[in-house]
């Protein structure tokens, strides 16, 4: 992929990153999609003080641009401030997968440690529409 596009999805996670709601965690990460057709969806972490209905700035992104009628995922940058570049939580690699397992995936940290990887990668035997044939 165009490194400049990687680096302006970088740009726009950490931008994103500055809205996380997340006074309980005080834990901020921001995400930055990219569509099939060219369109970027950012997301923050949107936490509650029911702790469980907290939502990760990966899904926020994925259902902004879901709920804008987009479903196909070309890339997709998330920032936390992490030792190491930041790992998404399982809720959110399902949810990943549930529209483009084939999508990028480019971790990072605020160092700007980083990672590469796939949505499918990302998990394993994930489950699928096609698991509930019978
Ligand atoms: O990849 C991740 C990991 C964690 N969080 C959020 C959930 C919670 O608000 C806070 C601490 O877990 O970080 C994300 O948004 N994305
Ligand atoms: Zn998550």
């Amino acid at each position: 992929m165009d490194k400049e596009i990687i680096e302006k999805l970088k740009k726009k996670a950490r931008e994103a990153r500055e809205k996380a709601y997340v006074p309980y965690s005080e834990f901020p990460v921001g995400a930055a999609l990219l569509t099939v057709g060219g369109n970027i969806y950012t997301g923050c972490n949107i936490e509650n003080a029911s702790f469980g209905l907290t939502n990760c700035a990966e899904r926020t992104a994925i259902f902004k641009a879901v709920s804008a009628g987009e479903t196909e995922f070309k890339a997709m940058a998330i920032v936390g401030d992490t030792p190491g570049p930041v790992s998404p939580c399982g809720a959110c690699r399902q949810v990943m997968n549930e529209f483009s397992p084939e999508m990028d995936i480019h971790l990072y940290n605020l160092a700007e440690d980083k990672e590469f990887t796939t949505a499918a990668e990302l998990l394993p035997g994930f489950f699928t529409s096609k698991d509930m044939d019978r």
